[in-house]
């Protein structure tokens, strides 16, 4: 079973786009693949009028693994915000316990699973927990995704230090043009390729209209 945990240099970063081509380029090496929206913030009303997450719908619709609600996202809050005050304001706490018990029943059912966290490594999930406390108890590979646009070489660098620093591997990072009007992208790419110390598994391009089947994957070995 293959796993991983999808961070971004910031929310915005395109690590729902990300983890969506992630999972189409495993799917080509694998029957089930499934994604997983650990802890959602912000809901609206799906074509029969639940109320979900548009990233879970998003990785819903690139994984091969159809599952309940509960099991690809096991946290959904109502407004779009930080989730620590998401769930201030729905009355409830986020644990892990739940969440844990989500991931392992994805994981007995399915070859990958590709989680997404929310925003970036250190974003708060109640008064004592973070995204990096959540990947630490998944104990996951993680997949950096780099929004690409001026100042994401610091976001880029500080988060891999902190990813490295909690013990976890960074399996690889994955570029997204979020910016067409960039001054010199490449010598920015030039840069995170020869300091992250993790190899770039995709590079998406900046779309007009993002679709995760315009992405070109390189995989790790391991995960082919
Ligand atoms: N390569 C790209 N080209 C054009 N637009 C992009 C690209 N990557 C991401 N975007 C757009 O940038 C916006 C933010 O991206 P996205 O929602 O995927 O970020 P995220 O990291 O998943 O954020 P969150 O923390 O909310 O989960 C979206 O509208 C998305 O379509
Ligand atoms: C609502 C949004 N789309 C994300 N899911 C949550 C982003 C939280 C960012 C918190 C922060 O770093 O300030
Ligand atoms: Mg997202």
């Amino acid at each position: 079973m293959i796993g991983c945990f999808v961070t971004g240099t910031d929310t915005g970063a395109g690590k729902t786009l990300a983890s969506c081509a992630l999972l189409q380029a495993l799917a080509q090496h694998h029957g089930r693949v499934v994604g997983m929206k650990a802890v959602a913030a912000g809901a609206e009303p799906d074509s029969q009028g639940h109320w979900a997450n548009e990233d879970t719908l998003a990785l819903r619709a690139a994984s091969t693994l159809a599952v309940p609600p509960a099991l690809d996202n096991p946290v959904l809050l109502p407004d779009p915000m930080s989730p620590h005050i998401a769930a201030q304001r729905a009355g409830v706490e986020v644990t892990l316990a739940p969440i844990l018990d989500a991931y392992r029943q994805l994981a007995a059912q399915a070859d990958a699973v590709v989680v997404e966290g929310a925003g970036g490594w250190l974003v708060p999930l109640s008064e004592t927990l973070s995204i990096a406390d959540l990947a630490v108890a998944l104990q996951l590979p993680v997949v950096l995704v780099v929004g690409l646009k001026l100042g994401c070489l610091n976001h880029a660098m500080l988060t891999a230090n902190a990813i490295r620093a909690s013990g976890l591997p960074l399996a690889g990072w994955i570029a997204s043009r979020v910016d067409p009007d960039m001054l010199v992208p490449e010598e920015n790419m030039d840069w995170l390729r020869r300091k992250l110390g993790a190899p770039l598994l995709a590079d998406l391009p900046w779309q007009a209209e993002p679709d995760p089947r315009n992405a070109q994957f390189t995989l790790p070995k391991e995960w082919q």
